[in-house]
């Protein structure tokens, strides 16, 4: 249970301030619900015989300075007092319960908001071995399996536990023989409940590979829907959601019925105790069980509460053991994002140290989820000369081999240069060092005399990516292009510029809610044309000076192909913006001034387009 513990407050985003807090509720809580319990039973002991009155110093005391003269107005007092105190005691159980539920929720948002910054903040080289429907299930599902099923249940069982120690206090105080009877008894069950630890943990963790195998069938399903519809394999992914559903019942039906076990014995053996203690006092004292009514009205009530609070730690205590397997899956993915965070900051510290500058302050690196409403600070680095790659390798974390060896080459601001090469080349993965996203294990990447590692933050803010098949979001196109932007913060005039520029002003007049409209899901109302120039256009309105395209064209028709790279290059003449292209269709690069052709990761021609294609072909 130790390691639980170290683990919850490891995923935990509680401060312990908050902790210690929930402690004191919980400890404050469990005695006035003690003195709740225990007053309502010399009330009954009293009801029953007045000269309790007489025999009890303290009731005398308190009947006399109050100068009531009647037992039985004396005894409706106390009850009325009684009544107060039970009432409070509610009151405050009531409010612990809310307690309870709202500090968990809060847990929940705030481990989100951990997990989204966790994600959000690691590298890229993160992300490209992670599947997207892992990532969805870690934030919305696990996040609220361990809101619901780690650490309310955690809460209820320390509430109980100090009630259960409370109430326990109470009862020894009252007889003594009947506790260590009713703890006899208990002790068997609670071992044998414990027996089960690894069968209950076996059953949560199937739970949870169960309802992640869902969601990611359902992934493979839905996201490439068109080739499931055309290849027939809808019933293979039904039976697939078929089977995994069918397992997730049969485990659930199991556990709901193993939770509810300790209850029923519990009962009985209220049960079995009340009647035992009953007939035993009947056959010692022949006259009745009047002297025993107190004892006995403390100890029902005391023990109607002490079960449930021990039936509430065994149920808690279950679910956490359930749901171990989320915790663990939850505590090493939080802390491999901690140490990623960790080590992508290391390593752009060390890179920078090396190189002996001084790293600049990465405010967007630091910022994290504050990222996106400070597109547009401007960045540290001046660009007026050139890129130069110095030496750069690099070899991608799972392999030895250098996929870029020793590459170097000089960029000039206003340029337009291309990469080309077969397939597996290098291009891809040179152009993500030159965006920033993977960092090579040697040499330097310049903006004119500084290392963009010094802060990288701000070298991506000079430039924009434009992929094969852009992202659009399931907003308006006008949303799609200031992407980033709040609403309010749209510059309107350089959204028509940028639609201009991507050739968009036609695709829009014919638009029947015309920059309103909405794109659909990843713009499955646009055209693939259409979608590129929208990705255009967003390139152009974020005012980078440096555009990487990575066959950004490849989906439009040839005429409007012309027109966008017509407009990019007079784009780039104009205001001396740099054109940087991964290409295969060789018409697109015709106007380029540099072009550099890759074999395993080294430059093996380079020349204007005459140079290099023509030659080549030839
Ligand atoms: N995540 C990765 N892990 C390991 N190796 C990788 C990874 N991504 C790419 N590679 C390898 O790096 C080499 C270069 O790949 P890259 O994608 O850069 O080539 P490319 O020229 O862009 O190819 P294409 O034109 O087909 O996109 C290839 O041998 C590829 O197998």
């Amino acid at each position: 249970m130790l390691g639980y513990l170290k683990k919850i407050l490891y995923v935990l985003p509680a401060s312990n301030f908050h902790l210690l807090l929930a402690a004191f509720v919980f400890i404050l809580t469990s005695g006035v619900e003690a003195l709740g319990i225990g007053i309502l039973g010399p009330f009954i002991a009293l009801a029953s015989d007045f000269d309790m009155i007489e025999r009890t110093p303290l009731l005398s005391q308190l009947r006399d300075s109050l100068g009531i003269a009647q037992e039985s107005h004396f005894v409706a007092l106390v009850g009325l007092m009684a009544v107060l105190i039970f009432l409070l005691r509610t009151l405050i159980v009531g409010g612990t319960q809310i307690f309870i539920a709202r500090f968990s929720n809060q847990q929940q948002r705030a481990l989100i908001i951990k997990m989204a910054r966790g994600y959000l903040e690691a590298p890229y080289i993160y992300h490209i071995s992670k599947n997207t429907s892992a990532i969805i299930d870690r934030l919305i599902e696990i996040a609220n399996t361990f809101s619901t099923l780690v650490f309310m249940p955690l809460l209820i069982a320390l509430a109980n536990t100090f009630l259960f120690i409370a109430l326990f206090c109470l009862l020894c105080f009252t007889s003594l023989p009947m506790v260590i009877a009713l703890l006899a008894t208990l002790l068997p069950i609670l071992l044998f409940f414990n027996s089960l630890a690894s069968k209950v943990r076996g059953w949560g963790r199937q739970m949870r590979e169960s309802k992640a195998d869902i969601i990611q069938i359902v992934n493979h399903a839905f996201g490439s829907v068109k080739e499931t519809k055309v290849i027939g394999c809808e019933n293979y992914f039904e039976n697939q959601i078929i089977y995994q559903a069918e397992k997730l019942e049969k485990v659930q039906r199991t556990f709901v019925a193993f939770k509810l076990l300790p209850r029923f014995f519990m009962e009985s053996i209220l049960v079995i105790i009340v009647v035992a203690i009953i007939c035993f006092s009947v056959l010692i004292n022949e006259e009745g069980i009047a002297e025993t009514t107190s004892v006995l009205g403390i100890f029902t009530l005391a023990a109607l509460r002490l079960l449930p609070a021990i039936n509430n730690i065994v149920i808690s205590i279950t679910q956490i053991r359930a749901s171990s397997f989320t915790l663990n899956q939850i505590h090493y993915e939080l802390s491999e994002l901690d140490s990623l965070r960790y080590r992508t900051e290391a390593d752009r510290q060390q890179k920078a140290s090396v190189l002996e500058r001084k790293p600049m302050p990465d405010t967007k690196f630091n910022a994290g989820l504050n990222t996106i409403q400070e597109a547009g600070v401007s960045n540290t680095f001046r660009f007026d000369k050139q890129i130069r790659l110095e030496g750069i390798t690099y070899h991608y974390p799972n392999s030895d081999k250098p996929v870029i060896s020793d590459l170097s080459l000089t960029i000039s601001k206003g340029d337009s240069i291309a990469f080309i090469g077969k397939s597996g080349a290098g291009k891809t993965t040179l152009v993500d060092i030159l965006l920033g996203l993977l960092i090579p294990q040697s040499g330097d990447l310049m903006v004119d005399n500084d290392s963009i590692y010094q802060n990288l933050r701000a070298w991506k803010d000079l430039i924009a990516y434009i992929p094969q098949s852009i992202f659009l979001t399931d907003e308006s196109i006008e949303k799609n292009i200031a992407f980033g932007v709040p609403e309010h913060l749209i510059d309107r005039k350089k959204i028509s510029e940028a639609i201009e520029v991507a050739q968009l002003t036609e695709v829009i007049n014919a638009l029947p809610n015309g920059l309103s409209t909405l794109v659909g899901e990843r713009g499955i109302l646009l055209s693939g044309g259409q979608r590129q120039r929208v990705g255009i256009a967003r390139a152009i309105y974020h005012d980078r000076q440096i555009l990487v395209l990575d066959e950004a064209t490849a989906a439009l028709d040839n005429e409007t192909e012309k027109l966008v790279t017509d407009s990019i290059a007079s784009l780039s003449s104009s205001s001396r913006l740099t054109l940087i292209t991964i290409a295969h269709r060789l018409t697109t690069i015709k106007n380029c001034d540099k072009i550099y052709m890759l074999d395993a990761g080294e430059v093996v021609k380079s020349g204007n387009y005459k140079e290099v294609v023509e030659n080549v072909r030839t």
